[in-house]
């Protein structure tokens, strides 16, 4: 080795011990005295390291001290197994980091780890496997299990999984090393610790070296190791492991299903075995099934199937999730790599131990994310009512037992609802309950998710309160509505009310039993049309609204015209939707009379009626609709359909603004920023943007030179995990989108985006709000593109900014609103997106949302036609002959048509 080599060993192994050091000054990890450590005895001893079992100061239990050579590639991983481990919520069936020692006379370090009284598995088995019934055995399946699956959750990759890996304590799987044996390995080329491992790993890999293990490779590990537990031996003991059991295996070898063992276990290890890995399933659904066998009475039986149909459920249950979530993963990047890929000093020698402490915050525990999305969606721009007071009274919480009683459960709802009808599965940190096949509507499959103590409330709730919950529920949100609460903000709305009730599933789990009156149907319908509580489905929320509104409930009336509208769950009518609107303002519902103005506004389903809207958004409005009342100020404003005059609309703009309707605020705004007023215009834009207003915000950026932060408190995790993790999967997931692979990659795209855009990822909302607004890969879901749109519009993306400009000019996803169009035509337009720069032309041609102003719409076309925008050179001509006495720029005029051969 030259001396140039071993100087830069030399600096990366002092990176290493730095960074131990820093760790341990500044509190980020519990550093042990060695000195106090008592009663050493060793243990054990791996490739790289020696175990010690410990006692520390006076503390009754042990503690497992593992010391690792100091070479640089042992140090760098034990640094990753560290933040790894750091990072994780602690999981029972997880080995437990405590800390770090030193022991100063080796100058090496040791990691303070939970003791495992039993040792590893392969010694557990092979000392108590006659002990163990098969339930101890699923038992043991189970957390191992459980332990991958959490694992995978935060996207890491064991692979490394044999009985020596896992350890027991107290008759408990503790899953060790899981960051850190097969890096050692990988980073040091020992091909002799795989070849000791050969029947855990997956053919895959046997096959091709150079195969990336990924979950589906912990899915084949763990077979096996169901397997041994079953049996209580290595698999392939009398072979040797060596490359011809390695080619066996590639070809198909597998261990003999021993005679006695439960046909659902050999099925299930057998399926995670397969060599195919799209054929093994994903360790989610292992943990499920492994937990359908342990608590077979809380798990469906359909028509009294067997065991194969209860793997065929347990199997279904997420087939509605993300796209091939497992293949992707394998692709993709894992927390284990990224650790490699960002603080590798193998590959940037200047890397400095700043970024790699940074990425001690990669490993985001869902429970963040789910805290910021709820932060998120805390900008309700309308007055909330909700009364704290609502909330059920909890007294009685305190005595549930924690185990939800299916039989009580079931029997107190409906007796529709069959015991064999009902499964709960927890899978360890939700809990899942499924509903299947009611009797009297047998083609009817439920899904509902939900958490143990959600669970445990309705059990006390169901019984007793829930007419009045349920009806109290739906006359919130019928007078959320008639109050001028539309259909993109009322979902918020909803669950912010059954949040607070903690009643979520308990709600559609009672309306399934209690589906005899239309306002049931109606509710019914609305949480599939939402997807609160239970998955979305626009089939079964048209049906339902259909029935209800066949029954005269007006409501129901309301939200079938919308689909109507909107072709949800129904081929889009717009007749059919005027009708219904029709029928619902006739029933007096007051949301119907401001959609039935806004019908004869648009023309939807409906033409010539001249100034009718007036008619009823005045009538919405006189009933204290408030959407209604903001129409009505806009068309005094523009003089639309009633003569003009503008200090009305002032009024009753300065009224609502009072009231918080941002929208308003905004107008306020404008007409005081007309007026030259500066600071009220300032103060009313600040109060719609301090409101969630994105159009507001664009503003105070434009006109005031102010940036309103979106999200308060924002999650430093969230930042880093985005920038560190989520910067390469929205790279892979556009490339894909724009590059040359586009077929055969949308799926992947899809799925990238997906997760970028759940993590805020700007580019990735507006991307997959595209994919949602043309139904590509994905089932067509405006309202989806509509809020992902929103969302990266708020976080200035201009390409959302003016696509959201589009959705309130043709009510995409969201009602028509001519005047937010064009404040967003102008934003963007101002910043020089050129399709912007048109549209504010036409809104100007056309007095879209604003006074028809022929100059300023020339000036716009011309400018969009210079640059090259072939509609805009393709209006431009006509609008002059049109308006050629608005005195507009002729001599330009013909040098651009001479110049663009028009
Ligand atoms: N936390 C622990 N509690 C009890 N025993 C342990 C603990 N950690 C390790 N051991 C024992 O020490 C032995 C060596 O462990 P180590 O993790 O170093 O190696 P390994 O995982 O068995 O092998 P390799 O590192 O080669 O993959 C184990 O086989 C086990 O018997």
């Amino acid at each position: 080795m030259s001396n140039k080599t071993d100087k830069i060993d030399l600096m990366k192994t002092n990176i290493y011990n730095d960074w131990l050091e820093t760790s341990i000054n500044n509190g980020y990890i519990n550093y042990y005295n060695y000195s106090e450590f008592k009663n050493l005895k060793p243990i054990g001893n791996g490739s790289y390291a020696r175990v010690s079992r410990a006692k520390w100061r006076n503390t009754d239990g042990f503690f497992a001290l593992k010391t690792f050579n100091n070479d640089k590639i042992t140090l760098k991983e034990v640094v990753n197994e560290i933040k790894l481990q750091k990072e994780l919520i602690p999981n029972d069936n997880i080995l437990r980091f405590c800390g770090i020692t030193k022991i100063e006379t080796e100058k090496k370090y040791s990691l303070v780890l939970e003791y495992a009284d039993s040792g590893t598995l392969k010694n557990y088995l092979s000392k108590q496997f006659n002990e163990l019934d098969w339930n101890d055995k699923y038992q043991l399946s189970f957390q191992l299990a459980s332990a991958v699956a959490f694992l995978h959750e935060c996207d890491i990759i064991h692979r490394d999984l044999h009985a020596d890996n896992v350890l027991v304590h107290q008759k408990k799987v503790k899953l060790a090393d899981f960051g850190l044996s097969k890096k050692i390995a990988e980073a040091s080329s020992n091909t002799s610790k795989i070849f000791g491992v050969i029947p855990f790993v997956d053919p895959k890999k046997l096959n091709d070296q150079g195969y990336k293990l990924n979950k589906k490779s912990d899915v084949y590990s763990i077979g096996v190791l169901m397997w041994q537990i079953s049996i209580g031996r290595q698999p392939f003991s009398n072979d040797n492991y060596d490359v011809s059991l390695s080619l066996s295996i590639v070809n198909g070898k597998r261990e003999e299903i021993i005679d006695e063992t439960p046909t659902i276990y050999s099925d299930l290890y057998t399926e995670c075995w397969k060599t195919e890995p799209d054929e093994r399933p994903n360790m989610h659904k292992v943990v499920l099934i492994l937990k359908s066998i342990i608590f077979p009475d809380q798990y469906i039986k359909i028509n009294n199937s067997n065991e194969d149909n209860l793997l065929q459920i347990s199997l279904d249950i997420n087939d509605g999730s993300n796209i091939n979530y497992d293949s992707n993963i394998n692709n993709g990047q894992d927390k284990n790599d990224d650790l490699n890929v960002n603080g590798d000093p193998d590959k940037n020698d200047n890397s400095n131990i700043d970024d790699d402490l940074n990425l001690n915050n990669c490993i985001i525990p869902k429970i963040d994310i789910l805290q910021e999305s709820l932060d998120i969606n805390s900008g309700s721009n309308i007055n909330d009512d909700l009364n704290i007071n609502d909330h059920p009274s909890t007294n009685n919480i305190s005595n549930i037992n924690d185990d939800l009683d299916i039989n009580n459960y079931s029997m107190s709802i409906h007796p529709s609802i069959q015991r064999s009808s009902i499964s709960y599965i927890n899978d360890g940190s939700n809990d899942i309950l499924i509903i299947d096949s009611l009797q009297d509507q047998p083609d009817w499959t439920v899904i509902l998710k939900s958490n143990r103590s959600s669970i445990a409330s309705i059990q006390t709730r169901l019984s007793k309160d829930s007419f009045s919950s349920i009806d109290k529920l739906i006359t919130f949100i019928i007078e959320k509505h008639d109050k001028g609460i539309t259909f993109d903000q009322i979902q918020q709305q909803i669950e912010q009310k059954i949040l607070q009730l903690d009643l979520i599933n308990g709600f559609v789990y009672w309306l399934i039993g209690n589906q005899g009156e239309p306002k049931y149907n109606w509710l019914f319908g609305l949480f599939y049309y939402y997807g609160i509580g239970i998955e979305e489905n626009y089939i079964k929320a048209f049906e339902l609204f259909l029935k209800a509104a066949e029954n005269d409930y007006s409501i129901a009336q309301v939200y079938l015209a919308k689909c109507y509208n909107d072709g949800y769950g129904t081929e889009e009518d717009k007749s059919l939707a005027f009708t219904w609107f029709h029928k619902a303002a006739g029933n007096k519902s007051i949301i119907g009379q401001f959609y039935l103005g806004y019908c004869y506004e648009f023309n939807i389903g409906t033409k010539n009626n001249e100034n009718k809207f007036i008619e009823w958004y005045q009538k919405a409005a006189n009933n204290g609709n408030t959407t209604a009342k903001l129409y009505l100020a806009n068309c005094y404003r523009l003089g639309k359909g009633i003569n003009k005059n503008e200090n009305k609309a002032f009024e009753c703009y300065k009224i609502l603004a009072e009231q918080e309707i941002t929208d308003a605020q905004i107008q306020l705004g404008n007409c005081y920023h007309e007026e030259i007023n500066k600071v009220q215009a300032y103060n009313w834009y600040e109060k719609a943007a301090n409101n969630g207003n994105i159009i507001a915000k664009c503003i105070l950026e434009q006109c005031y030179n102010i940036k309103i932060s979106t999200k308060k408190n924002r999650n430093m995790k969230i930042k880093i995990h985005k920038k560190l993790y989520f910067k390469g999967l929205r790279m892979i997931g556009i490339n894909y989108y724009n590059g040359t692979r586009i077929k055969q990659n949308y799926e992947k795209s899809f799925y990238y985006l997906q997760k970028a855009a759940e993590n805020e990822n700007k580019n990735a909302q507006y991307y997959l709000g595209n994919f949602y607004r043309d139904g590509t890969v994905v089932r067509k879901n405006t309202r989806k593109a509509f809020i992902l749109y929103q969302k990266s519009a708020e976080q200035g993306f201009l390409e959302a900014q003016i696509e959201l400009g589009h959705c309130y000019n043709k009510g995409i996803g969201t009602e028509i609103n001519e005047s937010k169009a064009f404040e967003l035509y102008k934003i963007t337009a101002i910043k020089g997106h050129l399709d912007a720069k048109y549209q504010l032309g036409y809104c100007y041609d056309k007095g879209i949302g604003t006074e028809v102003d022929k100059a300023k719409a020339f000036e716009l076309y011309r400018e969009a036609a210079e640059k090259g925008h072939i509609t805009a050179q393709d209006n431009l001509g006509p609008f002059l002959h049109r308006n050629i006495e608005a005195d507009l720029d002729i001599v330009t005029f013909n040098s651009i048509i001479i110049d663009k051969k028009i």
